[in-house]
């Protein structure tokens, strides 16, 4: 193995849950990522699954509590984990927040001063990570899916908007949808991309992403939860998804589950039907 060094390794549903830790040329730091790699990749290279995580989220997050490992072992996919962002880049204002800095990098590439050596992680995770993946573990990049929740949701949106044929399928938790037009987007951007430049902004927006797709053929899959407080808060805004994607001719499957809130509870519930929807595209 090249370049990465193995922190921990569980045997599960007959493969491997590993952590691996590396040093980034993108963020100029050390970074973690999950990997789970499942029974099939014994015998042949095997699909990607790419996963993005909320604010606040290490890579420990979905390794622990999204339930996603047995799904991933039926359907014969190798699943990433990275973190969230840059870590101990002793950027002053990095640590003073939850939802900017540390634990919030929001998968962009920063054009502002002090954070635009380090927070790149648009670029870690659909460069720099792929390429660590391809040398490292037995798998067939050309089958590459992403999807995540809440930021790490909008990371798998624009990730897949912005790239297109990159991956096959997308699928989202809980996204923050239109981060333009919403008080989390807005202070990341503000802080990342700079007040005044809307346009940037613009590049890192699924629902304007959606307008000038202009790649092959994407099917979204989004499980939103009703009882999900930044719902409520005006952070997700999924109805501006589902009219983006109308306006745009990009199917959207927006499934409004009642009751359910923002945690990984309510993701592990529906775990295994994006799994489905990413076997649909990759098998
Ligand atoms: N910072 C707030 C909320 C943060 C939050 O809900 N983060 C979501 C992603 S937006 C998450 O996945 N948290 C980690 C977890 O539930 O394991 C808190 O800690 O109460």
């Amino acid at each position: 193995m090249a370049d990465i060094t193995q922190e921990s390794a569980n045997k599960m549903f007959g493969g491997w849950q590993k952590v691996f830790s590396h040093d980034s040329k993108e963020l100029k730091c050390k970074m973690k990522f999950g990997v789970y790699i499942p029974p099939q990749a014994e015998s042949g290279p095997v699909p990607i699954v790419y996963w993005l995580s909320g604010l606040t989220c290490t890579e420990q997050n979905f390794v622990t509590k999204a339930g996603a490992q047995q799904y991933a072992a039926k359907h014969g996919f190798l699943v990433v984990a990275p973190d969230t962002s840059p870590r101990g880049c002793n950027i002053e204002g990095e640590e003073d927040g939850w939802d900017f800095g540390t634990g919030a990098g929001f998968y962009v590439d920063a054009t502002e001063e002090k954070w635009k050596l380090n927070y790149r992680m648009c670029s870690y995770v659909t460069k720099e990570l792929p390429q660590i993946i391809a040398a490292n573990f037995k798998v067939d990049s050309d089958k590459s899916a992403i999807m995540g929740h809440s930021m790490g949701g909008h990371g798998a949106l624009i990730c897949a908007l912005k790239n297109p044929g990159q991956y096959k399928s997308v699928s989202a938790f809980a996204p923050i949808c239109n981060p333009i037009n919403c008080p989390w987007g807005v202070k990341a951007f503000t802080g990342y991309l700079g007040e005044s430049n809307k346009e940037a902004w613009k590049e890192y927006d699924a629902c304007e992403l959606i307008k000038k797709y202009n790649g092959p053929p994407l099917e979204i899959l989004v499980d939103q939860g009703k009882a999900d407080n930044f719902l409520t808060q005006g952070q997700l805004l999924p109805d501006n998804l589902v009219s983006a994607c109308a306006a745009s001719g990009v199917p959207v499957v927006m499934r409004m589950q009642e009751d359910y809130d923002h945690s990984y509870f309510f993701m592990a519930t529906f775990m295994e039907d994006h799994f489905n929807h990413h076997a649909k595209f990759l098998n």
